[in-house]
């Protein structure tokens, strides 16, 4: 049974650990991992290898070492052998680019921040060391691989939420003097290079890992009242299998923002003294976490990326993952203007651009399902008939410039918006949600490639304007979407595809040239679904309060609150949703996206 109260969104849901599994904290997780390296090394001196997630505290973990191990030598592996900074940035340069937001995905792999000489040195070293090592950094595993004999390898890992949050308060990207750089520009070199890289590499440790230490509560920068915990590969490798087979929520974030409105503070019990929230990235789990919990209630916190990383084919399911490779293609998440503002008017780069400019293999199809909406609320969405795109595109750049403010009804639609409305957004579309709604965007899983063209005359919180690409609009922009053909295929596109009883089933989208399919239930009782071997993510846009149970007795039943966002891993098969024993509502919906044609009933 839930322990939140009826209808009452869940901020920290939690995915249950296999039942003999135990979170080690403080000296007592140090000492285990201390007994494994002797257990490996026999007669020979034992060796741990801490490879951390580039932006992991190391001054902070390695006095936790130093505390709780105090015979064992520390080796920081990046002050033996890393490149020097000015080396990186040179190798990296193609990558980072001189934009503010947009790089070009690197596929480097950690070799590449190393001096290979300098790591040969070290294991040589390490090799004829008489006492206890710890070898300590991102990347320590380059080290010990060299060597012939085993050694407990624990990976320090993080998500990429908590490394935003870190450098926002200073941190600086890995091994870079850039603590006071435009936050924009750190995340550019974490999103297009240092991540990518690590996430690369920690993908090779999975199978070899003797313990997870959750590093995002060492130095965390807001607190979380949490101590660092470590689970045993075991543990993880399990864990992370059972996740793939039921029902599950990763941790959502919720973001600030020029727009930012009051909805969610109220609806969904945030701190009611923060000015505004913006966002709320509920399934991105790129960059979200899990929160893993013993039989005893304790929790590691890992990057729920590392599900996608471990689990690809038993999450995503067989065609998906032939499509995508190991990544989460649907991303959910809401923004809310409730009292706030617009969206800046935007637009998405086609998958032919996307792939030629940024590396990325697919593009940011969006939409915009209305959770709630009030009275004036508006989608701007496609350009008005007969636009003289030379003429708006000098109005584009005068605004930018600050010569005049556009004029963005004379070019745009603005299309009313009410709860429950659903507007498509195929990439090339000119598109912003108005202030007064509650969107759910239901899109693919790219977040970053918003080519903003005019942000409404307004300051970024940062106090400077927020970066406008009007020439990455003008190449993306498709001038045929006009009214008409917007009205037409964007606007609330909803097909009854079954109703029998209380139950009625409809497509709402997303367009044809976007690959996601969704379909909404109406229900009073239950609805019986299944994964036919894909990834299902829902979100319960009406009703207080539903179980998702298994019809074979698989998964535990699991509840969902009003407006959570929820993943079925495609290896559930069947499940069911109803509503609970204290659900008050009348009627329920629930939205569903999966990957169109990846269904085994589709051919
Ligand atoms: O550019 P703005 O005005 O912040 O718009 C909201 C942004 O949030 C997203 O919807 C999701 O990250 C982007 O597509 C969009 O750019």
């Amino acid at each position: 049974m839930s322990t939140v109260p009826l209808g009452q969104y869940e901020k920290q849901p939690t995915v249950p650990l296999p039942a003999d599994a135990r979170v080690l904290t403080g000296a007592s997780a140090w000492a285990a991992a201390a007994d494994a390296a002797a257990a490996k090394a026999g007669e020979r001196a034992p060796l741990i290898v801490v490879d951390a997630y580039p932006g992991a505290d190391l001054p902070l973990l390695a006095k936790a070492i130093a505390g709780a191990l105090p015979d064992w030598r520390i080796v920081d592996v990046e002050d033996a052998a890393a490149l020097p900074i000015a080396h990186i940035d040179a190798r990296f340069a193609d990558n980072l680019t001189e934009d503010r937001v947009f790089g070009v995905l690197s596929h480097a792999t950690v070799d590449a921040f190393y001096d290979a000489e300098r790591l040969d040195k070290l294991a040589v070293e390490v090799d004829g060391a008489t006492g206890p090592t710890v070898l300590l950094g991102w990347g320590a595993d380059l080290v010990a691989r060299r060597l012939a004999h085993p050694y407990a390898l624990v990976l320090a890992d993080m998500a990429r939420w908590e490394l935003q949050l870190r450098q926002r308060a200073g941190a600086t990207n890995w091994r870079a003097e850039n603590p006071d750089e435009d936050q924009l520009r750190k995340y550019k070199r974490g999103f297009f290079v240092e991540w990518r890289v690590a996430d690369r590499h920690k993908t090779t440790l999975f199978d070899r890992l003797d313990f997870v230490l959750d590093a995002n509560a060492i130095g965390s920068a807001e607190p979380t009242g949490r101590t660092a915990g470590m689970i045993t590969g075991e543990a993880f490798r399990a864990g992370l299998r059972d996740a793939a087979r039921a029902p599950l929520r990763v941790v959502p974030f919720f973001d600030p923002g020029v727009w930012g409105g009051q909805w969610m503070k109220q609806r969904l019990d945030l701190d009611p003294g923060k000015p505004n929230y913006a966002w709320c990235f509920d399934c991105v789990p790129e960059e979200n976490s899990l929160l893993l919990e013993d039989a005893e209630g304790a929790v590691v916190e890992i990057p729920s990326l590392d599900l996608v990383l471990a689990q690809p084919e038993a999450l995503l399911g067989e065609r998906t993952y032939a499509r995508f490779g190991a990544e989460f293609p649907i991303r959910f998440d809401f923004l809310d203007t409730m009292e706030g503002g617009n969206l800046s008017l935007q637009v998405h780069p086609l998958t032919d651009y996307i792939q030629r400019t940024f590396g990325m293999h697919y593009t940011q199809d969006e939409s915009y399902y209305m959770l709630d909406a009030g009275d004036d609320a508006v989608v701007y969405l496609g350009t008005k008939d007969g636009v003289d795109r030379d003429a708006m595109l000098a109005d584009l750049r005068a605004a930018e410039t600050g010569e005049r403010p556009f004029p963005a009804e004379r070019y745009v639609n603005a299309f009313p918006a009410k709860k429950h409305d659903h507007f498509l957004i195929p990439a090339g579309t000119i598109h912003s949600s108005g202030a007064n709604s509650m969107v759910l965007e239901i899109s693919a899983t790219p977040f970053i490639f918003t080519f903003k063209l005019w942000d409404w005359g307004r300051l970024g919180l940062d106090g400077v304007p927020r970066p406008v690409h009007i020439d990455h609009g003008e190449r993306n922009l498709v001038w045929k979407r006009d009214t008409a053909w917007t009205e037409a295929n964007l606007v609330n596109r909803v097909e009854t595809i079954t109703s029998e009883g209380d139950v009625v089933e409809e497509r709402t989208g997303l367009h044809e040239l976007e690959f996601i399919e969704v379909r909404r239930h109406w229900f009073a009782e239950e609805v019986t679904h299944d994964t036919e071997g894909t990834v299902n993510v829902l979100n319960l846009v009406e009703g207080d309060e539903v179980e998702i149970t298994s019809p074979t007795g698989a998964f535990a039943p699991y509840t969902i609150h009003y407006a959570e966002t929820f993943i079925v891993p495609a290896a559930v098969g069947p499940y069911v949703i109803r509503r609970t024993a204290r659900s008050r509502s009348e009627r329920f919906g629930t939205v569903k996206a999966s990957v169109r044609g990846t269904r085994t009933s589709e051919a």
